[in-house]
């Protein structure tokens, strides 16, 4: 089955890589280009274009950045409308209801079918294809798109209409986001009072809030190593688009507004492309006991 793959960032080369092993044709587009050759060595073929892309494929799968970046691919010039007509869209980026309402409206009105199914799950679930995906939109191009899907994930959810998988993501991203950032201070709070923040991640693990990405970036923050998995500014956009959900809604985030704080402070100071488990770095400003 040949699928096209838009977007080879950290998530797209992980997952187009993960279809081109197992036995899937992948024509890649990257905006910068010379990032598809790496996905050549492993039989992939390249689109000039993202509408070459969609020509060529019975259906497109996009891994891109933002809703700018979403939004940019499917409209601007030599973009996935231009031969959508009969085609399927799959855009797994996370990004806001709204953004992916209009791509779904322009895809049809063009004669293509669209699905949103933004993931659960970072660089490493990518590699060895155990995200959790939260689907929704066309139910036809989902059922065609599960042999996919089940390589590139451990779960896939039907979440209905669209929008659901987008609001479904940035739930769960203002959890996790909200969650790192009270690790955070805890990490910090150990050190500054004395005790061994090791001893802590040992501690935590064994109790009732022990979880994955304690258990994953604890050590890590502990060396103060933040190599990219998930980048800080894209958690901070994620932020971001789960507090415009909630004004929507009417729901009080003080939380995840503080959250959102420290990212955008991680942000000015130069961490954005850091992973988002540098928001630890806040966390230490220098230390002034009276
Ligand atoms: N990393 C993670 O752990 C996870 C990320 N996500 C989500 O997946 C998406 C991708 O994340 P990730 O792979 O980490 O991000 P990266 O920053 O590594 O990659 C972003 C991709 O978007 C492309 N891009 C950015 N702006 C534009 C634009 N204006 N036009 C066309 N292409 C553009 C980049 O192209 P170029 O190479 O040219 O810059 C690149 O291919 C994001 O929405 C993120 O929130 C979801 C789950 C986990
Ligand atoms: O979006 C990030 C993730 O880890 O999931």
């Amino acid at each position: 089955m040949e699928v096209g793959f838009l977007g080879l960032g950290i998530m797209g080369k992980a997952m187009a890589t993960n279809l081109l092993r197992h036995g899937f044709k992948v024509t890649v587009w990257n905006r910068t280009l010379s990032k598809c050759e790496e996905l050549v060595q492993y039989g992939a073929s390249v689109g000039e274009t993202p509408a070459t892309v969609v020509k060529k494929c019975k259906y497109t799968i996009a891994m891109l950045s933002d809703p700018s970046a979403a939004l940019s691919v499917v409209f601007d010039k030599d973009g996935v409308l231009d031969h959508i007509n009969g085609k399927g869209y799959i855009d797994m980026s996370t990004v806001d209801a709204d953004t992916s309402s209009k791509i779904s409206e322009a895809i049809k009105e063009k004669g293509g079918y669209f699905l949103e199914a933004p993931v659960s799950g970072s660089k490493k679930p990518a590699e060895d294809g155990q995200l959790v995906i939260l689907a929704a939109g066309d139910k036809a191009l989902y059922d065609e798109a599960l042999p996919a899907f089940d390589i590139l994930g451990k779960k896939s959810f039907f979440l209905g209409d669209v929008g659901n998988g987008a609001k479904m993501k940035l739930v769960v991203n203002m959890i996790m986001g909200s969650v790192m950032n009270a690790f955070s201070e805890g990490l910090t709070l150990a050190e500054r009072s004395g005790l061994s923040p090791a001893t802590l991640l040992d501690v935590l693990d064994l109790g009732a809030i022990s979880n994955g990405m304690f258990k994953l970036k604890g050590p890590t923050m502990l060396q103060n190593s933040y190599s990219p998995a998930f980048p800080l500014k894209h958690q901070q956009k994620d932020m971001r688009l789960a507090l415009a959900l909630g004004d929507e809604n009417a729901v009080s985030m003080p939380i995840a507004a503080a959250a959102n704080e420290a990212f955008k402070k991680a942000r000015s100071m130069g961490l954005g492309d850091h992973d988002f488990s540098a928001v630890h770095e806040t966390y230490k400003a220098p230390h002034h006991s009276s």
